[in-house]
């Protein structure tokens, strides 16, 4: 199919009486170039062997414009899809040849073994849930290339200190480390969005924390930012015998914290002492 024919593209939703929903974020990539320079940062990232499964998870395929240029990489791709009019198309389109997790994706990936990658142009308005999700449900993945918003993205690569410094920046930093690749143009996507796009690279870091220490920078974190112009001191009156063992200032606010003291904090709270001690 010719994903950048916009003619051809509604002819296939009409065919298979698809309507387009906004609930589902569906804007569509319709530009080759966009599509191959997203394919050839996707093989340029990969680690070989891929490990964990070997797969390469693709989140929101929609009519299949980037599960084409995956399919390039020879590699095991598994499609999570929310809309069934699109799976249709997809299993008209792929067959039994990529297996397709029907369903939301916050609830199909769970119990899955992890993937060597997730990568995705990824619905809007779920994008701030699944990458959270994804980061709190403990699958090692090293590797993640998504399509998000552009204000997700600067959200995602936040240094601490600016007003876009949140409870995700947090939580993925300790993590991952964060890249915005490139800009992409609204008008590339069909229907036209009305905000701009970004691609994000997430590459694991070694020594990830463990799933309860997750948890726990999790919740500091949702404590601490839902208050942002708090400092530390009146956010967490409870941990302040913690705060002065961890040496962290309780007059400072959340958002002056690097994502290493969240997690220091997270560690000395559930009674996890640093490596030299
Ligand atoms: C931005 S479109 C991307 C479509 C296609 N990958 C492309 O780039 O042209 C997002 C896709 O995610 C799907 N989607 C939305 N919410 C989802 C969810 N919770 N779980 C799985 N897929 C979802 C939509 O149906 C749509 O196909």
């Amino acid at each position: 199919m010719n994903h950048n024919s916009i003619s051809e593209i509604r002819d296939l939703l009409d065919r298979h009486e698809i309507g387009l929903k906004k609930r589902f974020g569906q804007n569509f990539l319709t530009d080759s170039a966009t599509r191959h320079r997203i394919g050839s940062l996707i093989a340029r990232t990969l680690p070989t062997p891929l490990p964990g499964s070997g797969e390469i998870w693709e989140i929101g395929p929609g009519l299949g414009s980037l599960t084409d240029e995956l399919r390039g990489l020879g590699l095991p791709i598994r499609l999570f899809e929310i809309d069934r009019g699109v799976i249709r198309v997809l299993r008209e389109r792929y067959g039994d040849e990529l297996p397709i997790e029907e369903g939301d994706f916050l609830d199909t990936f769970q119990g899955l073994p992890a993937p060597g990658a997730i990568v995705g142009n990824l619905p809007y308005h779920s994008a701030g849930a699944m990458v959270p999700r994804i980061v709190e449900s403990g699958l090692a993945v090293p590797v993640m290339v998504f399509l998000l918003q552009s204000e997700m993205v600067d959200r995602l690569v936040s240094p601490r200190g600016c007003k876009t410094y949140s409870a995700l920046s947090v939580l993925v930093q300790s993590h991952y480390r964060v890249e915005r690749a490139f800009s992409v143009p609204a008008g590339v996507f069909y229907p036209r969005p009305q905000v701009g796009s970004a691609v994000a690279v997430l590459r694991e870091l070694p020594h990830r924390p463990s799933r309860e220490v997750t948890e726990r920078i999790s919740l500091l974190t949702r404590e601490a930012f839902g208050q942002r112009r708090k400092t530390l001191r009146n956010t967490w009156k409870a941990w302040l015998p913690a705060l002065e063992e961890c040496g962290i200032d309780p007059g400072l606010r959340p958002e002056e914290l690097p994502p290493e003291t969240f997690r220091l904090l997270a560690e000395r709270l559930l009674g996890i002492l640093p490596e030299s001690e």
